[in-house]
């Protein structure tokens, strides 16, 4: 048994919400102890959101020079791929975390490497690399932060023909000739976007009849479309039912006959990294999502001690709400640490309401998918007296002016009763940056009749704004 350790809160899962939850614990006052396995930074860092965008970033800047006359005939050459892998590992740090762990020490937040499990009420043992163990106690709470890894469907074949999940999407050296994707939702999108730009032959299967599923219907059928012009092979209503590797791997997809391909990345879903956790020690079932309340406490476990945030308690599995949450429960740990009195009214410092009205994000496919809080279909389920309002991005003079036969298109979704926005969606290339506007407009609860006084600039992509308040008002 190796040293032992008194913390006042005991964080386990070092990546981006782990990080920024340990972060504002010892703002508030605390000391913290963070349990990392693998890499300080996480999925996202490594083998998710940056490595991703990092692919898909020059095949994007290529398209859009294509895209404009002038600029267009001065880049007809093919991609330099290997320059773009070789860009991705430097963004990636060649998947070493030394300048993560630096700034967990820099601001005092002791880094225990190892893998971590709960071992009853506030205690964490932690088994190093050469096996030796370590016993943390918590004075006050214990965080889990430990994300997710790629959901695999068991289908024969698949463990031994050593298929692509999130993770060799991410890594991989090599452009594959033909890849498979396997899913619609945003992984398989975006990695199917990335690899055709960079050269490979790309199949997507879907077991559904559209991509991009939680989002308005619109976004997953101008990505669909946009895939397709770009010669990807997009396929609906497929199942995979079994997979073999006889040199090139062979896809059995039933009805549909057999696939044959060079990698199938499987993009279908995530599973919580919680099966190896101790959860069975305090009451959990093992390898389920942590339910938590608006500050981040485990509905499940009594006590007050035990918290969960980011990916793992499935609010919303994006990086920056795991952030977000980490700012919220790390001071909110704090603030119960030292007696404070805690802001619990919706909106209120401690807690994390946003997860619930106004989640952003960013898909970065051909054209760009940008949407936050409720789609239409959401805010009818949700009982809401709401009316869509949808406008051609096309017929927007900036957007125009951005690209030659520029497509895209936006919705905003009104709440008649109050007047202001409950969720906006744009499609089109280079929206991404648009989104933040919406994000406030939705989080503020702006009056429409307020935002009527918000003025684009002219020519921007920004001007849809204008003609969405205007089609509302008729
Ligand atoms: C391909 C891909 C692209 C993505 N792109 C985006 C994007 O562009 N934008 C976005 O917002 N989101 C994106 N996401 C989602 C994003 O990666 C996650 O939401 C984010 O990583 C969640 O952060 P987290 O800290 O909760 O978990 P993670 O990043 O998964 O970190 C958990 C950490 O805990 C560690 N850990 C786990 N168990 C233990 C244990 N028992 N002991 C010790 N350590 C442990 C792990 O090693 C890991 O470092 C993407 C996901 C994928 C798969
Ligand atoms: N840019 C971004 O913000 C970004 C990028 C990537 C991932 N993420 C996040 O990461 C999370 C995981 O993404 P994801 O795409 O892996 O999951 P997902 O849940 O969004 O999509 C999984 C897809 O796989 C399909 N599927 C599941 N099992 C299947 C099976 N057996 N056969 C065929 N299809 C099957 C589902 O129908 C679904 O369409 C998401 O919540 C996403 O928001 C975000």
């Amino acid at each position: 048994m190796g040293a032992s350790g008194e913390f006042d809160l005991v964080v386990v899962g070092g990546g981006p919400t782990g990080e920024n939850l340990a972060d504002r614990a010892v703002a508030g006052g605390l000391s913290v102890a963070l349990v990392e396995h693998q890499l300080v930074g996480g999925e996202c860092s490594y083998w998710a959101c940056v490595p991703s965008k990092a692919l898909l970033r020059p095949p994007a800047a290529l398209r859009e020079a294509r895209r404009l006359p002038g600029a267009g005939e001065s880049v007809r050459g093919a991609i330099d791929a290997d320059a773009v892998l070789r860009r991705r590992d430097s963004f990636v740090g060649d998947w070493k975390d030394d300048g993560q762990a630096e700034w967990l020490a820099s601001v005092g937040i002791e880094l225990v490497r190892g893998h971590g499990r709960l071992d009853g009420e506030r205690r964490v043992v932690v088994e190093g690399r050469d096996g030796e163990r370590r016993v943390l106690t918590a004075r006050h709470a214990v965080a889990v932060c430990t994300g997710t890894t790629a959901a695999l469907p068991p289908l024969p074949g698949l463990g031994a023909a050593g298929v692509w999940t999130s993770r060799e999407a991410t890594s991989a050296h090599e452009v594959p000739g033909r890849l498979a994707v396997v899913g619609g939702g945003v992984v398989a999108v975006e990695m199917a976007t990335a690899w055709a730009g960079l050269g490979s032959r790309v199949t997507v299967l879907v077991r559904g009849s559209g991509l991009l599923p939680r989002m308005e219907p619109f976004a997953g059928e101008l990505v669909a479309e946009a895939l397709a012009d770009a010669g990807v092979d997009v396929r609906f209503g497929v199942s995979v039912g079994g997979v073999e590797r006889a040199g090139e791997l062979v896809l059995d997809l039933g009805e549909g006959g057999e696939l044959r391909t060079d990698e199938v990345l499987f993009a279908t879903g995530r599973r919580p990294a919680t099966g190896d956790l101790g959860l069975e020690s305090v009451g959990l079932e093992p390898g389920g999502w942590i339910e938590v309340d608006d500050t981040g406490l485990a509905t499940g476990v009594p006590g007050g001690w035990l918290y969960a945030a980011g990916d793992v308690n499935h609010r919303a599995l994006l990086t920056h709400q795991g952030k977000y949450q980490g700012r919220i429960f790390g001071a909110v740990i704090a603030d119960r640490a030292a007696g404070r009195e805690l802001d619990m009214a919706p909106w209120g410092r401690s807690v994390a309401t946003a997860d619930l009205a106004a989640v952003p994000q960013v898909v970065f496919a051909d054209p760009e998918v940008a949407a936050v809080g409720l789609t239409l279909a959401e805010a009818e389920a949700a009982g809401r007296r709401v009316r869509a309002v949808d406008y051609d991005l096309g017929n927007v003079a900036g957007a125009g002016l951005h690209a030659d036969g520029y497509r895209g298109r936006a919705r905003a979704v009104v709440d008649l009763d109050r007047e202001t926005l409950l969720g906006v969606t744009f499609v089109g290339p280079g929206v991404a940056e648009l989104l933040h506007s919406a994000t406030i407009a939705v989080t503020a609860e702006v009056p429409l009749a307020r935002l009527w006084h918000a003025v684009p600039a002219f020519p921007t992509i920004s001007e849809v704004w204008l003609r969405l308040l205007e089609t509302y008002r008729g």
